[in-house]
């Protein structure tokens, strides 16, 4: 059984009267990818699950998660994972999928139970389907890059997009990650928000002891979430979602929501940050 929890949708006005802890057992989520299980996080904006699967040499399969009131995990759901850790295994209907690191696995509506083993670390993102797309693995090589930011900035970056409807179909779930050039840090800035869509992010291939200061909050009310490694965040959809990273790091973005429009967002102009 997936270990769950389930986080609320609240306003931006709720929001800002909140302390650093009350932000965090909100948006924040820490204690995933635990050897041996799979943990599961249910969130209210649009509905997003995120979580992880860790096989660590024995098979864990998801087949059930209370919170979604149906027999099958995947009834009425689809699901994307993304192998963060050594080559492991996904099964899914009587089929072996091996992921090496770094590349998604997108799993359609209908499709039954996952099996995760292998040494794979898995990282897990669903959202509610209207219909049944073909379970696809989905290669660094057949991913969409865009190059973003320079040098200057330190933002010089590229967003590899994997959910996305140039490479795989999806209902709603839009999925990639982002990778930092040498001395670049900052993500996402210029920041944006897209009411129609909310945002989740998971940071990884950080230090130890390295931060990223994830920002968010309404653009004229920011706050800071402080991120430590294979952490992840809820990005609400009136909210930015931007950061700083004290070394390099790569961060998982998946978007559930009304379209699958990734260039759709509203960019804050610099002068109305506060
Ligand atoms: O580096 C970036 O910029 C991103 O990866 C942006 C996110 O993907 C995003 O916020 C998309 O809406
Ligand atoms: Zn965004």
């Amino acid at each position: 059984m997936p270990v769950t929890q389930t986080r609320y949708a609240i306003d931006p006005a709720t929001a800002k009267t909140l302390d650093t802890g009350q932000l965090r057992d909100h948006f924040h989520v820490g204690g995933l990818f635990a050897a041996g299980q799979i943990k599961l996080v249910y969130s209210h904006y649009d509905r997003l699950i995120l979580g992880s699967a860790v096989p660590a040499g024995a098979a864990l399969t998801l087949d059930h998660m209370a919170e979604t009131g149906t027999a099958n995990f995947l009834e009425r759901r689809e699901m994307a994972v993304l192998n963060i850790g050594e080559t492991g295994t996904v099964s899914v209907d009587g089929a072996d999928h091996s992921l090496d690191n770094g590349e998604v696995l997108y799993i359609g509506m209908g499709a039954g139970a996952v099996t995760f083993s292998g040494a794979g670390r898995f990282y897990i993102l669903s959202a509610p389907a209207h219909q049944t797309y073909p379970t696809t693995l989905i290669k660094l090589s057949d991913a969409r890059r865009v190059e973003m930011g320079a040098k200057e900035t330190a933002n010089e970056r590229v967003i590899i997009q994997f959910l996305h409807p140039d490479v795989c179909q999806s209902c709603q779930l839009l999925m990639g990650y982002t990778q930092f050039a040498e001395g670049s840090v900052w993500n996402t800035m210029p920041a944006h928000v897209h009411d129609r869509r909310m945002e989740a992010y998971l940071y990884f291939g950080m230090p130890e002891d390295s931060r990223v200061f994830h920002l968010m909050g309404e653009p004229s009310e920011t706050r800071h979430i402080v991120m430590a490694n294979e952490e992840a965040v809820i990005s609400p959809p009136w909210s930015i979602h931007s950061g700083a990273g004290t070394s390099s790091y790569t961060f998982c973005w998946a978007m559930a929501g009304d379209n699958v429009d990734f260039t759709d967002m509203d960019m804050v102009p610099m002068g109305d940050l506060r």
